[in-house]
């Protein structure tokens, strides 16, 4: 057969199934594009409901380079061509699959199957960091994209001989290795929509949904319609979730609400303002409003309403500040976005989220693991909506099951049940090569589930460093062979004298974190030279955590490298409770970063805990330098992290407790003379606040006299981060701006009476009695 025909038969059978079909074609990156070029007409697809993703420029078709593929997510297109052979990533592949509508095509452009083990040189280039090279690489993850591809239904893998065009302009034969195609019909149907009376929407807008969940995900985002609520719609891909949110935004703004959307882009929205715009027209609503003139407004003229209401777009970072204050917010794609942007959202009036539940390919599980908890505190009453239905393919779809399978997309941690009983005594530690988790995918679904579960940064392309890093080491705790706590961690440093000068002249060195900060940031010139243990991620299954499971391992971990390495280290999203946990099991902090983490919301800490001489003295310039450094700071840069977060660093820098200068001031006589007038006399804070900054810090670090949670957070935003009265009485609950300032006369007390003769006690005492006399 010629590819022409079987292309055609191929896209006949997956229309006929409304199911996606993948088409492998193998062979060089030439003859490869070449017949991805002859599949698309062949399949009878208009130009422009392709995409293209391939590092190479100049295609009639609408073309992204692999790096900005997250670009598909949410969008709809007859066939994708993914051209594996140059920037080929885990994460690209995710996220141009979903794109792909039912009777479609995913084209993989790739290497001879048996070859891809030695190729796809993007994906080497991602893992092989110094002072690994390119050899050290390993293959399994590469492996495993050619076993799902020679195993699943629904993949057609054709060998392409080195060109497909003959001389006479016919296509040569090609080699058809499996042919893909299916005898199924139609994929089980879905169920059908019904209005909902009982909510304020109108039935067209039932009507206009294609399946019963979607009409069920419509009703429940009505509760839009009256302020204080917020809904989150969760979906894996292709449910129609951002249609349902189109189909409510326009039942809004019909009834004269004013609806912002916003998503990472406006193309993700595409598929909402299209439901909302055909909606409108059933309602009789003109289709657009008035043209804003504004630039920002990126679907301009919005759409509007005759009851006075709209539906328009603003990016991300805009929507933020709830320009125009609307009535509703609605966030498309919510899990691509940071977890700070999300959180600014929850002071409009109302909220929808539609998120996508098993889609980490789009963003890691920030919405997940971080925001969902926020929302939950939040003020909102908050509605969750779960679609299972797919409406842009077949329910049986094979391409979306190949990809679930290839990329662990659905893995799920070990069931409550089996780990319910676990403690650290009834464990085992276990080393995990990528051998192990490469034969056993019962374990490497675990693995991958507890990860993906507890940590919003892992992705796709966690699965090939995992199964093909040469600089991580997989560690667990089993209980009865379920893992229960897992920890990833990283070699770094042992770097060359010049991949130092390097560093410090302000190069990056791919996968050395601490040593890059340290060195470049930090201007550390010889830091990269030792070597040490990164913690890059560990997770404790969620029904056994604070049972110490956790610091059992991590103590595993120690005894087992400390021999070996000089330090171990971590950097992570700053909470007030990571921040213990770290400081619980040694680590103190070497830097606070001045800006906050895109996708966490939260401002970074790194910390380490040494395990050689070298290591300790690396540690111990780094702990001395961040103290030295972060007074200044406080009132400055990081002048907005919450002062919770303050506490529990500035506590976990005392973790070694053999360090006799730590938490000590020292105070002039007149100092302690001023701070006995606050406490005794008729002394305010502005007459002291150097001394109060001294005491401050050294209580922080080291608690000098039993001062309340509330009482350190007054340290910490007015003395050190140096906020306005008003905005502390307001944020830490006092009545008034006085009962503010009064606080300073109990907490010098307390200091006053923590202090010993020798310190400055004496002073105080003589101070103390000239206002009692
Ligand atoms: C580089 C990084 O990976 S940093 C991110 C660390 N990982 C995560 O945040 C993923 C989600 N969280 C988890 O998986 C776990 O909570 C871990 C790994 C942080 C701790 O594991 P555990 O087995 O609970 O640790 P362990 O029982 O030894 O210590 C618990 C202490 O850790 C701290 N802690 C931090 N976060 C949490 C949390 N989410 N749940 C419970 N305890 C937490 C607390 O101080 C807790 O003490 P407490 O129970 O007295 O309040
Ligand atoms: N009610 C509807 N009417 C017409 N087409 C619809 C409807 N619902 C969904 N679709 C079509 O089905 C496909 C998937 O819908 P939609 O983009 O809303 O799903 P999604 O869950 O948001 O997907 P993704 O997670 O990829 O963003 C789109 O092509 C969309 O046009």
């Amino acid at each position: 057969m010629d590819l022409r025909s079987f292309v055609a038969t191929l896209r006949e059978n997956a229309r006929a199934a409304n199911e996606r079909r993948l088409l492998a074609l193998t062979g060089n990156r030439e003859a490869g594009v070449d017949a991805a070029h002859t599949a698309v007409e062949a399949a009878g697809v208009d130009d422009e409901a392709v995409s293209l993703v391939t590092t190479r420029e100049g295609f009639r078709y609408h073309r992204l380079h692999p790096d900005h593929a997250d670009e598909l997510l949410g969008t709809t297109r007859e066939i994708v061509i993914f051209d594996c052979h140059k920037g080929f990533s885990a994460n690209a592949l995710g996220q141009v699959t979903g794109a792909v509508d039912g009777g479609g095509l995913l084209v993989l452009v790739l290497p001879p199957l048996e070859e891809i083990p030695t190729q796809l040189s993007a994906l080497v280039d991602q893992v092989a960091v110094p002072p690994f090279s390119r050899d050290d690489v390993g293959t399994h993850f590469r492996q495993r994209l050619v076993t799902t591809l020679r195993h699943h239904p629904g993949v057609a893998i054709l060998r392409l001989p080195p060109s497909t065009a003959a001389p006479n302009g016919e296509h040569k034969e090609i080699e058809i290795e499996r042919d893909g195609l299916s005898n199924r019909s139609q994929s089980t149907p879905p169920s059908d929509p019904h209005s909902y009376t009982d909510t304020p929407f109108p039935d067209a807008a039932y009507e206009a949904c294609r399946t019963g969940d979607q009409a069920r995900a419509v009703a429940g985002l009505s509760a839009l319609s009256n302020p204080s609520n917020a809904v989150v719609v969760e979906a894996d891909r292709g449910r129609g979730k951002s249609s349902a949110a189109g189909l409510a935004a326009a039942a809004l703004a019909a009834d004269g609400n004013d609806v912002l959307v916003t998503a990472p882009s406006v193309d993700n929205a595409a598929e909402l303002f299209e439901r909302a715009a055909e909606l409108l027209a059933t309602l009789d609503h003109p289709a657009a409003g008035e043209s804003t003139g504004d630039e920002a407004d990126a679907v301009d003229p919005p759409l509007a309403t005759t009851a006075g209401g709209r539906i328009r777009f603003r990016p991300p970072p805009d929507a933020a500040d709830l320009p125009s204050d609307p009535d509703v917010v609605i966030v498309d794609e919510a899990a691509a976005l940071p977890v700070r942007l999300l959180e600014r959202l929850l002071n409009a009036p109302a909220v929808g989220f539609c998120t996508t539940v098993h889609g980490y390919e789009g963003s890691g599980r920030g919405f997940a693991v971080r925001f969902r908890e926020r929302l939950a505190a939040s003020s909102y009453d908050v509605t969750d909506i779960e679609l299972r239905e797919p409406i842009r393919y077949g329910q049986d779809d094979p391409v979306e099951a190949w990809l679930a399978w290839t990329l662990l997309l659905d893995a799920e941690p070990p069931a409550d049940q089996l780990v319910a009983d676990t403690t650290p005594e009834t464990v085992s530690y276990r080393t995990l090569t990528t051998d192990d988790i490469a034969d056993d995918e019962s374990l490497f679904r675990s693995v991958v589930g507890l990860l993906v579960a507890a940590h919003y940064k892992t992705e796709p392309d966690d699965i090939v460093r995992l199964l093909a890093a040469p600089n991580l080491e997989l560690r667990a705790l089993l209980s009865d062979g379920h893992p229960v706590s897992v920890a990833l961690l990283a070699r770094e440093g042992g770097l060359s004298s010049e991949q130092q000068a390097e560093s410090y002249r302000g190069r990056r060195v791919q996968g050395n974190m601490l040593p890059d900060v340290l060195t470049s940031q930090l201007r550390d010139p010889t830091a990269a030279g030792s070597v040490g243990y990164r913690v890059m991620r560990i997770a404790t299954h969620h029904a056994v955590r604070s049972r110490g499971l956790g610091s059992a391992l991590l103590s595993r971990c120690h005894d087992e490298f400390s021999d070996s390495v000089d330090w171990f280290g971590v950097g992570f999203g700053a909470t007030p409770r990571l921040l213990s946990f770290w400081r619980a099991n040694g680590y103190r902090p070497v830097h606070l970063s001045v800006t906050r983490n895109e996708t966490s919301g939260e401002h970074s800490a790194l910390m380490l805990r040494p395990c050689s001489t070298a290591g300790t003295d690396l540690a111990d310039r780094h702990s001395r330098w961040f103290r030295d450094r972060i007074a200044g700071q406080l009132a400055d840069t990081i002048s907005g992290v919450a002062p919770d977060v303050i506490r529990g660093v500035l506590r976990a820098v005392s973790v070694s407790a053999d360090d006799d200068e730590l938490g000590t001031c020292d105070p002039a006589d007149r100092d302690w003379r001023v701070l006995a007038g606050v406490a005794y006399g008729p002394g305010t804070y502005e007459a002291a606040p150097h001394v109060f900054q001294q005491l401050a810090m050294a209580h922080l670090i080291r608690p000098v006299a039993e001062l309340s949670p509330r009482a350190e957070r007054l340290l910490v935003r007015k003395v050190l981060q140096c906020a306005p009265w008003a905005t502390v009485a307001d944020e830490l609950g006092f009545v008034s701006e006085r009962q503010c300032k009064r606080a300073f006369g109990a907490i010098a007390r307390q200091f006053c009476e923590a202090v010993d003769s020798e310190s400055g006690g004496d002073i105080i005492a003589e101070e103390r009695a000239t206002y009692e006399n």
